[in-house]
C-alpha cells in the first residue's frame, strides 16, 4: 500500500455548515469556561496502564489544587478499580464542597445503576450518559435506525431519572453526550439532546449539561464552530442547557476548535492537561487556558508551579509531555538560534528600562515567571546561536556585561567550539572559552603582583608596579594622563608593547559588599590587530590594570 494519487477516492471532504450569517467569527472570549477535567475518565481510557486508586489519588488532588471545580473521575461499571476509587472518594470525604465529580456511562440499566452506586452520599455529582448518533455509528456500531437511536438516549435519561430519585441525599446533575457529534447531522443531535431534555426537564436554575463531542475530529475547527454555532441557536429550551464542549486532535486542532467553539456560544469545555487522551488526545486545557491567559483573561486555573504539574501529569499517565508542548513543554521558551537570543535579550532590557507589568518581550509570547519558571533557559547556545545568546549566558552565569563591540570578538571564539563539539554548549563551556579568549588563567607572560599610583603637580599619574614577567617579578612604572594610559605607557617603555586603547568599559559584578569589578578594553596595535583585554578583580582599579595586561598577554 502506498498513499493514493487521488486520495478523494477513498476520504470524502467534510461538507459546509449552512449558515451564512454566523456570529462567531466577530465574537471574543472575555471569560474563563466552566472547565472540567476528563484526564480520570477519557485520559484514563486511553492509557497504555490505565491509572490504579494511588495514581488517579495524586491526579485527583493536582486537579483540585490546579483549581478545577467539575472533574470526570471515571467510568464506574468499568470494573473494581474505577468504582473502587469513586467510592473512596465519597466514603473518605475527599471531593471539596465546591467540587462536582462526574462519571460517564453508557446507556444501559446495570451500568447506570452501578454509577449511581458509586457516587451516592457524595454532596453533589454529575452522572454523565453518552450515546453515538452519527451515521457511521448508527449503522455499523448500533445497526439502527434514527428513532432506535433516540431511544437508546431516552431510555438511559429516563434510567437517570429514576435513579436520582433513589439517591436524594445527593445532588444530581445531568451530562447527555450525543457522541460523535460532529459528524452526524445537526438536526438529530438536536432531536436527540431535545428528547433528553424533555424526560430530564432541566430549568435554568437546574441546567442539564449538553456535552457535543467531536468524538473523532474530522474538519477544520471553523465548521466545529458552526456547529456549535448552530446547536446554541437551534435548541429549544437553550437558557436550560449548559452547552459542553468535548474536542479531540486528531487533525491536530483541538484547541483551536474549542476556543471557536466558544466563541460560538458554549459554556464550558471538557478536556486534559497536556491533551491526553483517546488517540492524539483530548483538547489541552492548559493550552486553552493559558491562550486565554495571555489576551488577559483570568482562566480561574492555576499553573503557577507548571513544573510540578507536568511532573504530577507524566508520573500517572507515564506518558511525557512533548518538550514543544505548548506552555509546558521543556523547550518552549528556549531559543537557541542567534537573531531570537539578540531580540530576548533586547526584550528584557527593555522590559527592564520600561518597568511597566506589561508584557512584551519579542519571542517569549508568556512570562516564563508566571508558570514559576526562571530564565535561565530562555536563552541556550549551539551552532545556530549568536553573539547576544552568548552575552546572556556569560551575564546570567557570571555576572560579565560584555560591551557590544566584545560580543561579535567573543562570538567568533563561541562559534569556533559550537561547530567543532556539534553539540549544546552548556555555561561552563563558554566560561572556559572567555577565560582562554582573554587569558584569565595563569601561567601568563605578564602577570600583576602589585601596583600603586602616583599622581604628579601637572596632573598625570605615574603607575608603579610589580609585574611577575615570565615568572620573575619585575619593578616598572610609566607615566599617563590616566591610570589606563599610565600602564600602556609602562608596557611601551619596560618591555616595548605598543598598544593603543580604544574603548573602555567597566561594571560592578552583584550588589553586595563582596561585590567585584569587571573591566574591558579594547586595544589596537600598531598594525591595526584589534584585541580586547578582560579584568576582574574585588577593585575597579585592579581590574583595569588588569584588563590592560590581559590585552598585552595576547601579544606576548
Ligand atoms: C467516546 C468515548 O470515549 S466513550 C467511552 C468509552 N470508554 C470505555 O469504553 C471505557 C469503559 N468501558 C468498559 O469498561 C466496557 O466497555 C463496559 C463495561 C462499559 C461495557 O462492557 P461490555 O458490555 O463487555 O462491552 P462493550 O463495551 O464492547 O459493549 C458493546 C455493546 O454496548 C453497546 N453500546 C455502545 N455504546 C453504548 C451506549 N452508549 N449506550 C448503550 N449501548 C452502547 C454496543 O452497541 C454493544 O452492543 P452489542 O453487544 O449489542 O453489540
Ligand atoms: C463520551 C464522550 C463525551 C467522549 O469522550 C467523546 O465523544 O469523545
Ligand atoms: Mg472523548
Amino acid at each position: 500500500m502506498t498513499m493514493l494519487k487521488d486520495p478523494s477516492v477513498k476520504y470524502r471532504s467534510f461538507p459546509q455548515i449552512a449558515l451564512p450569517d454566523r456570529q462567531w467569527p466577530s465574537q471574543v472570549i472575555t471569560k474563563a469556561p466552566r472547565w472540567l477535567s476528563t484526564d480520570l475518565r477519557d485520559g484514563n481510557q486511553a492509557l497504555i496502564d490505565p491509572m490504579g486508586a494511588e495514581k488517579k489519588t495524586r491526579f485527583f488532588d493536582l486537579l483540585v489544587e490546579v483549581g478545577l471545580k467539575e472533574i470526570e473521575v471515571g467510568f464506574p461499571s468499568a470494573g473494581a478499580t474505577e468504582y473502587d476509587f469513586i467510592r473512596g472518594l465519597v466514603d473518605n470525604d475527599r471531593i471539596p464542597e465546591d467540587v462536582l465529580v462526574q462519571v460517564l456511562t453508557q446507556s444501559r440499566q446495570d451500568l447506570i445503576e452501578k454509577s449511581f452506586e458509586s457516587l451516592a452520599g457524595a454532596h453533589g455529582a454529575i452522572v454523565h450518559l453518552y450515546n453515538a448518533v452519527s451515521p457511521l455509528w448508527r449503522e455499523v456500531v448500533f445497526g439502527m435506525e434514527r428513532a432506535e437511536v433516540r431511544q437508546i438516549a431516552e431510555n438511559g435519561a429516563k434510567i437517570l431519572r429514576d435513579q436520582a430519585a433513589k439517591y436524594p441525599q445527593t445532588k444530581w446533575h445531568f451530562e447527555y453526550s450525543p457522541e460523535t457529534f460532529s459528524t452526524a447531522e445537526l438536526d438529530f443531535s438536536i432531536e436527540c439532546c431535545e428528547a433528553v431534555m424533555d424526560i430530564l426537564q432541566p430549568t435554568p436554575e437546574h441546567p442539564i449539561i449538553l456535552n457535543l463531542p467531536a468524538t473523532v475530529e474530522a474538519a477544520t475547527p471553523n465548521i466545529y464552530a458552526d456547529q456549535i454555532e448552530y446547536f446554541c441557536r437551534n435548541l429549544p429550551n437553550r437558557e436550560s442547557a449548559v452547552i459542553s464542549l468535548h474536542t479531540h486532535n486528531d487533525r491536530g486542532t483541538g484547541v483551536a476548535a474549542a476556543e471557536l467553539g466558544l466563541m460560538a456560544g458554549a459554556d464550558r469545555v471538557e478536556g486534559c492537561l497536556f491533551g491526553n487522551g483517546e488517540r492524539t488526545g483530548n483538547c489541552c486545557l492548559v493550552t486553552v487556558a493559558l491562550n486565554m491567559y495571555t489576551q488577559g483573561v483570568d482562566p480561574e486555573l492555576d499553573f503557577s508551579d507548571i513544573d510540578k504539574v507536568i511532573q504530577t501529569v507524566e508520573y500517572c499517565n507515564q506518558l511525557k509531555v512533548a518538550e514543544r508542548h505548548p506552555y509546558g513543554g521543556e523547550l518552549v521558551f528556549t531559543a537557541f538560534s542567534g537573531s531570537h537570543q539578540d531580540a530576548i535579550k533586547k526584550g528584557f532590557a527593555a522590559q527592564e528600562k520600561r518597568n511597566d507589568q506589561m508584557w512584551s518581550v519579542p519571542y517569549l509570547p508568556i512570562d516564563p515567571a508566571d508558570l514559576g519558571r526562571d530564565y535561565e533557559a530562555v536563552i541556550r547556545v549551539n551552532s545556530q546561536s549568536g553573539k547576544g545568546g552568548f552575552a546572556w549566558v556569560i551575564e546570567q552565569d557570571q555576572g560579565l556585561k560584555l560591551p557590544k563591540r566584545m560580543q561579535a570578538h567573543f562570538s567568533k571564539h563561541v562559534q569556533e567550539l559550537a561547530d567543532q563539539l556539534g553539540r549544546e554548549l552548556q555555561a561552563g563551556d563558554i566560561w572556559d572559552v572567555f577565560r582562554k579568549a582573554y587569558r584569565l588563567d595563569a601561567p601568563q607572560r605578564f602577570q600583576l603582583i602589585d601596583w600603586d599610583e602616583a599622581r604628579s603637580a601637572d596632573g598625570s599619574r605615574v603607575f608603579a608596579g610589580k609585574i611577575g614577567v615570565d615568572g620573575k617579578e619585575q619593578s616598572v612604572s610609566g607615566r599617563g594622563k590616566g591610570l589606563i594610559s599610565s600602564v600602556v605607557a609602562t608596557l611601551a617603555e619596560s618591555f616595548g608593547l605598543s598598544i593603543d586603547v580604544r574603548d573602555y568599559a567597566e561594571h560592578s559584578m552583584g550588589k553586595d559588599s563582596n561585590a567585584r569589578a569587571a573591566a574591558y578594553v579594547e586595544c589596537v596595535t600598531p598594525a591595526g590587530q584589534v584585541i580586547w583585554g578582560v579584568g576582574i578583580d574585588e577593585d575597579v582599579a585592579t581590574a583595569s590594570v588588569r584588563a590592560v595586561l590581559s590585552a598585552a598577554n595576547a601579544l606576548a
